[in-house]
């Protein structure tokens, strides 16, 4: 019998993305069930009650939580083909090292870049771009952050590439010249057709993030 796959997914969710790239690098045909956050399905409770956050991954009925995790879950059981991970165990620690990084600043730093204002924008501006450039040395002139091949740095980091344009914009800054070895970089990942299906367009980005944010000022909570 063939493996039921379904996603517990969200359109604009960086996150989901990420899962998304995977699940079409490996060629695994799934089904992608919407999440309306405002509105959470049980399934959603029932799949992942912990955070109640997607991406979850529904493999044979089991849930696997937190997209990194997910990621690795899928490069774990379909082996065979597109490995996302090396197999040497240095070069695997060295690949969750910076997926972690990804994780640890540039959600939260480049949502205050295109939610905050004045000097909390100021700061989040300057920090995002030296992660950035910290980025781009690490991937130096490879083509991925996984050398040859695509790996899970390059999952963990691209899904970012949508936010670019209202990073640019909100954060009135141009990041081809702060870091154009980071967009030659994105640019490479867009054409794959893993990456460009799986990414919405920047402007539509844009939009539900100025949505966003002008809930986020109603609650006060940028
Ligand atoms: N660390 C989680 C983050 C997932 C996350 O933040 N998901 C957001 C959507 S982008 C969500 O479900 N938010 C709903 C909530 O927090 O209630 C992961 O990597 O999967």
């Amino acid at each position: 019998m063939g493996d039921e796959v379904t996603l517990l997914d969200l359109w604009s969710s960086p996150f989901a993305m990420r899962v998304r790239i995977a699940l079409k690098e490996k060629g695994i045909d799934y089904e992608a069930r919407e999440e309306d956050l405002s509105n959470k399905s049980p399934l959603l409770f029932n799949m992942n009650p912990v955070h109640k956050q997607v991406p979850v991954l529904i493999h044979n009925g089991k849930p696997v939580c937190e997209s990194i995790i997910i990621v690795q879950y899928i490069d774990d059981v379909w082996k065979d083909k597109a490995p996302l991970l090396p197999s040497h165990p240095y070069e695997r620690a060295r690949a969750r090292f910076w997926a972690d990084y990804v994780d640890k600043k540039i959600y939260g730093t480049g949502k205050l870049v295109w939610a905050a204002t004045d000097e909390v924008q100021a700061a989040a501006k300057e920090e995002l771009i030296e992660c950035f450039k910290l980025l781009e040395s690490e991937v130096g002139e490879k083509p991925y952050f996984g050398g040859n091949t695509f790996g899970l740095v390059d999952v963990a980091l691209i899904p970012f590439y949508s936010w670019f344009y209202a990073l640019e914009t909100c954060g009135n800054l141009s990041l081809i010249d702060e870091c154009p070895k980071l967009v030659a970089w994105a640019k490479r990942c867009m054409q794959r057709d893993s990456v460009s299906k799986s990414l919405p367009d920047q402007y539509k980005i844009y939009q539900h993030l100025l949505e966003l944010k002008k809930k986020l000022e109603a609650q006060n909570k940028v």
